[in-house]
């Protein structure tokens, strides 16, 4: 690869605002790999690594975050703030207490491929539950549909996940097929970064190879493990020969969702739009009198099952949110400013659709 500069690593106006006067004196550079004492990071000069101060544990760096470091390149002096942050709670108990931790997978994510196969895989629910992800997270979601080659209808899959958003972006791939990168070329070009989810087999590694031009994604990550770095945060930050960034992100294969409101509004955008109009602002969208989403049911603009699912994961949601005061821990690194200007966006632009 050429000499990096500050833009084909990602950098952008976005983090060149925040610098104040004395960060001048130091050196940008995005993280690559978070160990636990210390970050891998890359910089126009190449790659280091740098340790961290006392008071500042691994677990609160991602992948794709930018830091600024000491001219010497030797330590981390402050994180910037994030654009997006993927994360996933993890849960363990201490003593009777279920205690809701977040797990960062990467940050500064442009685009979230969402991975399914034209199969068993294939999922609704399952797919509305990566792009809540996506959305609360501030990234924006593609669905890559693999296997398309072994399918005997694809366009069916590919109508289903359409119906999730007019403006959604939906591949139907072979990820074998020599055009892989040249179909994701748009989300992977100088400068963006990409993640990758979805479920074991689905072809996530395939994808990962493609794009790359190498095989190293699954070595790199047994190496990990074979050193007993916990295997679910042992992640990196690959080059991709098209300018981009691709950050492999083995957390997110399953997930729960918590805390994610802001998510569940922009996934099911037409609902949210919807619900405003109400004439009780408690409404339940069951049997209340005025009720839009049951209008709109009726009318079959919205369809009943899609209703039932937003009400599983928003109570899925609520519930996961209520018991361990999840929210204090997230949502550090993102603003609610820039949570909400996202939904206001997407809202309007499902109440355009509706019009038309
Ligand atoms: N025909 C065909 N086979 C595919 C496609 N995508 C993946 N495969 C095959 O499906 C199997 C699983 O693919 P992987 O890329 O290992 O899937 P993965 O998502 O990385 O799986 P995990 O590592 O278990 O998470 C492999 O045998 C691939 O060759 C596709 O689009 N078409
Ligand atoms: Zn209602």
């Amino acid at each position: 690869m050429d000499i990096p500069t500050l833009k084909t690593l990602g950098w952008d106006a976005y983090f060149a605002d925040q610098l104040t006067e004395e960060d001048l004196a130091h050196v940008p550079a995005r993280v690559a790999q978070v160990h636990r004492d210390r970050l891998g990071v890359l910089t126009e000069g190449g790659p280091c690594e740098v340790a961290l101060p006392n008071g500042h544990p691994s677990g609160s760096f991602a992948v794709g975050d930018w830091v600024l470091i000491s001219a010497s390149q030797s330590v981390m002096q402050r994180r910037l703030e994030r654009r997006s942050l993927l994360q996933r709670r993890v849960h363990s108990r201490a003593g009777s207490r279920n205690i809701g931790e977040y797990r960062l997978i990467g940050a500064n994510i442009d685009t979230l491929f969402i991975t399914t196969s034209c199969n068993a895989d294939f999922n609704v629910a399952r797919l509305e539950r990566y792009l809540t992800l996506a959305h609360d997270a501030g990234v924006e979601p593609v669905i890559l549909l693999t296997k398309a080659d072994m399918a005997e209808d694809p366009v069916a899959y590919l109508a289903q996940a359409q119906a999730l958003g007019a403006d959604l972006a939906v591949l139907l791939l072979d990820a074998h097929a020599p055009d892989v990168p040249e179909l994701l070329a748009k989300w992977t070009g100088e400068g963006q970064t990409v993640a990758l989810s979805g479920s074991s087999g689905v072809g996530k590694t395939t994808l990962t190879n493609a794009l790359t031009g190498m095989s190293v994604a699954t070595q790199e990550i047994r190496e990990d493990d074979a050193r007993g770095r916990h295997t679910t945060t042992a992640r990196h930050l690959y080059s991709l020969p098209t300018g981009g960034w691709l950050i492999d992100t083995p957390g997110i294969r399953g997930l729960g969702v918590s805390d994610a409101a802001t998510g569940i509004e922009v996934t099911f955008a037409e609902i949210t739009a919807l619900a405003a109009q109400c004439k009780f602002r408690d409404c339940l969208h069951e049997r209340e009198p005025g009720c839009a989403v049951q209008a709109a049911i009726v009318a079959g603009e919205v369809d009943p099952e899609r209703l039932a699912r937003w009400r599983k994961l928003s109570a899925e949601d609520t519930a996961n949110t209520a018991s361990s005061g999840a929210a204090m821990g997230k949502g550090y690194g993102i603003t609610k400013r820039s949570k909400g200007r996202a939904l206001a966006k997407q809202i309007k632009t499902a109440q355009k659709h509706k019009k038309r």
